[in-house]
């Protein structure tokens, strides 16, 4: 499915009527009664209904899903906003059906009428504004927005809460906080925006019939679930272990050997075939103790922190996984630079590699083999040198002109993590829960995404399907078992085998 600009959405709209014929009409139809059919789903017929109508074409919507829905029986009540000259064009055709079928319409003239109403209504139907909002909200948006947000009824959005905007990159807006929101033909990007994403409540996407094969791609898309089932790696019944991938992980420290512990024992949940780990001597024990099956490679440390370079051949690997917990000491960027710089194989860079990675960015365009970046808001922010609310405000844009600029691919983690190519595609993976957010859950995605890169003929796939695997494990096992708040990442990497029981077939 494909995540749209404001811009993208007007183009597939111009081109299903100028070059497949649509009629502008025909798709208001078609989208008011894909919503109607949704609000009948959750809705029931002794509920009053207030539906509040704009300008724009999403007041257009608006009038089709007063009538559908009036039409079937539902107590509903037409409230338009705006004056009678502003509404136009194909919005104005279906305020004409609306009253050519008998039902009434009520006019705001003055504001507490309007909310008195809405203190008697269940449910509100936003079909205020929809991606065209421009700036702050005007009167007398802004008030009945405030207004409706503090009543107890229901709010269903109408494509996208009013007032919010469509696109990345604002950050000051009033917008009505929905319980639900019906969203016309695709998600827009604000749905996947820290900042953005809270108005929309629970959210779903209906078809309104645009001609999928007239229309532009856009880059951004969003991973599904059988995206997942079909791209996810099957295990050949007649292969070794050298078939899955050999690993080879690079962090740990005296201090910290979790992290490294476990990104190689989720590596090895995850499929990878031998799992090699290189850390501080004095962790070796720890990290042993909680993943016998993984091997060691000698290291040199210095205040029980890898130092100088590794004596190691990376050619006997198929990828690295390096900066888990490695610690901060200037002592350990030698190694990073060693990777990056001899490493003819996939490399996937977390946490403190990231942090020393920082001091030398200009070594990614030199490497020829896939590099991989996993920071997550912070991490990335310290990469741009910027704030995290600047990083936040854009992080489609920022992200991409950084993958692009570096020729990396970039996860980007949060609760919609945003995975980018090198050559700009962005997919958007949003499983996953608070669960997530505690430490150790980013370890123990690298171990996932290092062992579905071994075993994927596709990066992006493999990173994909890792987000996936690593949020859709938090979500089963916060279903039944555990709760959000007590989620450990050690039960996340046990819960793997029921992700993959559920999805790899
Ligand atoms: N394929 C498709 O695309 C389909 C799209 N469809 C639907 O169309 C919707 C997009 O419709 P749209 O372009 O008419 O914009 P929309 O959001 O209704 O707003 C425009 C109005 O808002 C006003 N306005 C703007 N900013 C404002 C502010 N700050 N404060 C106050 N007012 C403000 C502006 O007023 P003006 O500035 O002119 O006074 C103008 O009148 C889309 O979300 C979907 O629901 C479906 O019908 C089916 C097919
Ligand atoms: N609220 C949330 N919803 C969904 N996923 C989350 C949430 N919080 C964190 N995550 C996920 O958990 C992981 C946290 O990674 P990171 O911040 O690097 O953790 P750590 O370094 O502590 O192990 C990321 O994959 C992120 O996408
Ligand atoms: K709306």
């Amino acid at each position: 499915m494909y995540i749209v600009t404001a811009k993208e959405m007007y183009d597939w709209d111009r081109k299903s009527i100028e070059e497949a014929g649509m009629d502008g009409k025909l798709l208001m139809e078609n989208a008011g009664r894909a919503v109607a059919g949704q609000v009948e789903k959750q809705v029931r017929s002794d509920q009053y209904i207030i539906v509040l109508i704009g300008a724009g074409n999403n007041g257009g919507d608006g009038f089709v899903i007063a009538r559908t829905l009036l039409n079937k029986g539902y107590a509903v009540k037409a409230w338009q906003l705006v004056p009678d000259e502003k509404i136009k064009g194909d919005a104005l055709a279906h305020k004409q059906l609306y009253l050519g079928a008998g039902y009434e319409l009520d006019h705001l003239t003055e504001v507490n009428q309007l909310f008195r109403e809405l203190d008697q209504a269940d449910v509100v139907i936003d079909a205020m504004l929809g991606i065209g909002v421009e700036g702050k909200l005007k009167s007398p948006f802004d008030q009945v927005v405030a207004y409706v947000n503090q009543t107890q009824a229901y709010k269903i959005a109408v494509d996208i809460p009013t007032g919010v905007p469509a696109d990345e990159g604002v950050t000051e807006f009033d917008g009505l906080q929905a319980d639900y929101t019906c969203i016309i033909a695709a998600p827009k990007m604000s749905v996947f925006l820290q900042h953005t994403a809270p108005f929309y409540g629970e959210w779903e996407v209906v078809e309104i019939g645009l001609p999928p094969l007239k229309l532009n791609k856009p880059s951004q898309s969003l991973w599904e679930r059988y995206k997942a089932i079909a791209s996810l790696p099957k295990r050949n019944p007649f292969s070794h272990k050298g078939t899955h991938g050999k690993g080879l992980l690079i962090g740990g420290s005296y201090l910290m050997p979790g992290s490294i512990a476990l990104s190689a024992r989720a590596a090895l949940r995850s499929g990878a075939g031998l799992a090699t780990v290189a850390s501080p001597g004095s962790a070796w024990p720890s990290v042993s103790s909680h993943i016998p099956e993984a091997t060691a490679v000698d290291a040199k440390e210095v205040n029980g922190m890898l130092a100088g370079r590794l004596d190691v051949d990376f050619s006997n690997f198929d990828a690295i996984a390096l900066g888990m917990g490695m610690g901060r000491s200037n002592a350990s960027q030698e190694i990073v630079r060693q990777v990056m710089e001899e490493a003819d194989v996939p490399v996937l860079i977390d946490a403190d590699g990231l942090h020393h990675l920082k001091e030398f960015l200009e070594v990614l365009k030199n490497r020829n083999r896939p590099t991989i970046l996993t920071p997550h808001p912070g991490e990335m922010a310290g990469l741009l040198g910027i704030t995290v609310p600047e990083l936040l405000a854009r992080p489609f844009e920022r992200g991409r002109r950084f993958a692009c600029s570096h020729g990396v691919y970039l996860v980007l983690k949060g609760p919609a993590t945003i995975i980018t190519a090198p050559d700009g595609t962005q997919v958007v993976e949003s499983s996953g829960n608070a669960g997530l957010a505690k430490g150790g859950s980013g370890d123990v995605l690298s171990g996932i995404l290092l062992a579905l890169v071994m075993q994927s003929e596709s990066i992006s796939e493999a990173l994909c399907n890792g987000c996936f695997l690593h949020g859709k494990t938090a979500e089963l096992l916060t279903g039944e078992r555990y709760s959000q708040s007590d989620l450990l990442a050690t039960d996340l990497i046990e819960g793997l085998s029921q992700s993959f029981r559920t999805f790899s077939i």
